[in-house]
């Protein structure tokens, strides 16, 4: 919330595999950007940002696939954006790094980038300082993981949530309000942590569609059907 007049410019950033995207992923910006807006924001954009081929995680095929993927998921959207900073860099950066790193350039007029130069020919006028504030975007597994030891710094949990913010989507088998309560430095945070209950809930996850890909299952309606031509044309995610 802001005191004066104008409302907030903010755009939300999602991070995690994406391996491969499901319709999930996009919802949870759907449903951050509604909540937003009824919270004196103007969401001006969203930057999916897949991970770095070295974070390693088991199963996860290429960053050149995902990024592809992303791009065909997102087409059927004309506000969120497909970041490849991070699979561009020479190994795996922490979230708070990726953050700097977008949030530098949407603020910058001159980027090359192409999602930020789309995000800020959103903006009505162009006064500078564009004054574009970024939020971290996850469902409530991602919050939950801050307690994995050795997995965050607390220095970046502490600069992630006091100088972004967090939109935190509840996910079935979670409950970010007690995770929160019993944790003394996201209790302190709390007032720039939102979360948004997700009413219609569903449990699709990439997981479950590699498991019913390698099954030889149909996995039609729960990802796009260009990412799923993709993945066929491609073989992925067969044993
Ligand atoms: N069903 C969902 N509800 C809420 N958030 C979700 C959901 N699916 C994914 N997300 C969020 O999307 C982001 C990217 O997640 P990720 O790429 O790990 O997807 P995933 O479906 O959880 O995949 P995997 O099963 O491989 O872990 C995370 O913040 C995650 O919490
Ligand atoms: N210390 C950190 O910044 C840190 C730790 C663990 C995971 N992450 C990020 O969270 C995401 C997790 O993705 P998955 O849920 O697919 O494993 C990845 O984008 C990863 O880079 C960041
Ligand atoms: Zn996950």
């Amino acid at each position: 919330m802001n005191n004066c007049l104008k409302p907030t410019r903010t755009v939300l950033m999602a991070v995690g595999s994406f391996n491969p995207p499901t319709n999930m992923h996009l919802r949870i910006f759907e449903l951050a950007k509604d909540f937003l807006q009824k919270n004196d924001h103007e969401v001006l954009g969203g930057i999916i940002s897949p991970v770095h081929d070295q974070y390693g995680k088991k199963g996860l095929v290429s960053a050149n696939h995902r990024c592809t993927m992303l791009k065909l998921a997102v087409e059927t959207s004309n506000w969120i954006n497909v970041s490849e900073w991070e699979t561009q860099q020479e190994g795996w950066s922490r979230t708070a790094e990726s953050l700097q790193f977008h949030k530098k350039a949407l603020n910058d007029v001159n980027s090359e980038y192409n999602w930020a130069k789309k995000i800020q020919g959103n903006l009505l006028d162009r006064e500078f300082p564009l004054n574009i504030n970024l939020k971290l975007l996850c469902g409530a597994d991602l919050i939950e993981s801050f307690a994995v030891p050795g997995l965050w710094k607390d220095e970046d949990i502490e600069n992630i949530v006091s100088n972004y913010g967090l939109v935190v989507i509840s996910r079935s088998g979670s409950n970010p309000q007690q995770f929160i309560y019993e944790s003394d430095l996201l209790t302190r945070l709390q007032r720039n942590i939102s979360i948004v209950p997700e009413w219609i809930t569903n449990e699709i996850s990439s997981t479950k569609i590699r498991r019913a890909l390698g099954r030889g299952e149909s996995v039609r309606y729960l990802t796009s059907d260009s990412v799923l031509n993709y993945i066929q044309t491609n073989r992925l995610y067969i044993q």
